[in-house]
């Protein structure tokens, strides 16, 4: 039997290029929802809600596998959004320099109205970082429209000291995971 068709269900280009590390090539169907933390909401409630939330708003047929994710920057039990400005973005690398914080990923597949959720946490530990390393940093252009501040992905790789857990997870889809998560909709993509 041929395997359902995947969506993914972001906008985000580095999803698909996870993805297509698997040779999974979904169709693309960024979904509109409110991003909005709830009042009392932790961060690994947040990230599993909007996942969800992700899957959900996306219209798929009974056939079609959705997969959605949520990635939050979290320093100190505070989720650090995207930096409004280059001196905000400054002041949240300088919060990261030379020390740990937590990087959670909600990832959501759905095939009709099953939906099976997980929460990936890696812990990401910052050089410490000189005033010029900063400059640089913010002269990439890079930390303006990511959460934290920074894209492991890219030039960012540089600050990292070292990382505890999945790095797919960090750049916004922990792919293992992910993996066994398309397994519970009967999805095996690893099958030769
Ligand atoms: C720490 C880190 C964050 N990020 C950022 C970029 C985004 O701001 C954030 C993920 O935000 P999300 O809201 O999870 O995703 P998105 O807005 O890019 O796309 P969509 O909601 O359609 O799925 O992660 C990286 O790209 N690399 C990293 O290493």
């Amino acid at each position: 039997m041929a395997d359902p068709p995947l969506v993914l269900a972001s906008a985000s280009p580095r999803r698909a290029q996870l993805l297509a590390r698997l040779d999974l090539h979904p169709e693309v169907r960024p979904p509109s929802v409110d991003e909005t933390p709830g009042a009392a909401e932790g961060p690994a409630d947040l990230v599993r809600r909007l996942a969800a939330l992700k899957a959900m708003a996306t219209e798929a047929t009974d056939d079609e596998v959705v997969v959605a994710a949520d990635t939050e920057v979290v320093l100190d039990g505070r989720v650090l959004g995207k930096p409004a400005d280059r001196d905000d973005a400054a002041a949240m690398l300088r919060a990261l320099s030379g020390r740990g914080h937590e990087v959670l990923t909600g990832v959501a597949v759905r095939h009709g109205p099953i939906v099976h959720v997980d929460v990936v946490r890696t812990t990401v530990i910052f050089r410490t970082l000189t005033d010029d390393e900063l400059t640089w940093y913010l002269d990439t252009g890079e930390p303006f429209d990511k959460a934290g501040g920074y894209g492991l992905q890219g030039a960012g790789a540089v600050l990292v000291e070292r990382l505890e857990g999945s790095d797919t997870n960090v750049i916004g889809l922990p792919l293992a995971e992910t993996v066994v998560l398309l397994r519970h909709v009967g999805l095996d993509v690893l099958r030769p």
